[in-house]
């Protein structure tokens, strides 16, 4: 789960990136996160796996409250958050397999099971005929299903991606997404940025619609139902 409560964040040196948010996202649920380009999507993920901490305000995180937590406390939030980098952020010396692989050993699995477990969400992601290939082989689509199933390969409790559809034709996105929706169904929590508001209404999840750093609410969306924001 994700609780945000009246979180206020700034960069260094910059003006400030989130104002007063709050919203709660109960466990199992998927949520988008809607913003355009520059209202804050990026920065609520960053607050959530704590690579940021707020100027104000608590985040809770799967029931543990992350922005009192000290760097020993990290590794421990993380194992229970898959993250999908808008970047990939995938390894490019190594194989499909062994980023994905490197997860799991990062994160103290069974040695044992590490290769039947990697070899069975390759299959999941539809990427195991390419799983001894070098991630640069492959397309962006696939790259991106490589990103995901080393967040999900050791059965985080959430999962976030940050605008994971961003460089994807229409199809890929879709199918994308519909990795996102079946790992829901199997009960993750999952919050997914994107800017592409038609994409998400296809869907049919709820929405928390972000804008200059701020969360509309419902008043203000009736008021004024910008399309890129109103879900
Ligand atoms: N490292 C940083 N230093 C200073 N300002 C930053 C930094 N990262 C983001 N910002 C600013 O914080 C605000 C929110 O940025 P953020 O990246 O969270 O937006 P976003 O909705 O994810 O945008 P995009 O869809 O383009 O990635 C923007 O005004 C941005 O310029």
């Amino acid at each position: 789960m994700i609780r945000f409560h009246n979180v206020s964040m700034r960069y260094p040196g910059g003006r400030e990136a989130l104002h007063q948010l709050t919203f709660h996202a109960a466990p199992g649920t998927f949520h988008f996160l809607i913003g355009h380009s520059g209202a804050g999507k990026s920065t609520v993920l960053k607050l959530i796996y704590r690579a940021e901490q707020p100027a104000e305000g608590t985040v809770v995180i799967n029931g543990r409250n992350v922005e009192r937590m000290n760097r020993a406390q990290l590794p421990a939030l993380r194992r229970d958050i898959g993250v999908v980098f808008q970047d990939y952020k995938l390894l490019y010396d190594r194989s499909v397999f062994d980023n994905v692989a490197l997860a799991l050993e990062i994160s103290r699995f069974d040695p044992s099971k590490i290769e039947g477990q990697t070899t069975r969400i390759l299959d999941y992601v539809g990427l195991k005929e390419r799983m001894y290939e070098n991630p640069i082989a492959l397309s962006g689509g696939e790259q991106q299903r490589v990103a995901i199933a080393r967040a999900i390969v050791n059965r985080p409790a959430l999962v976030i991606a940050d605008e994971p559809t961003g460089n994807l034709d229409r199809d890929m996105a879709r199918r994308i997404l519909a990795l996102f929706d079946a790992l829901h169904r199997q009960g993750t929590t999952v919050l997914v940025a994107t800017h592409d508001l038609s994409l998400a209404r296809e869907l049919g999840h709820p929405c928390f619609p972000l804008r200059d750093g701020r969360l509309l609410t419902p008043e203000e969306l009736r008021e004024n139902p910008l399309e890129e924001t109103a879900c």
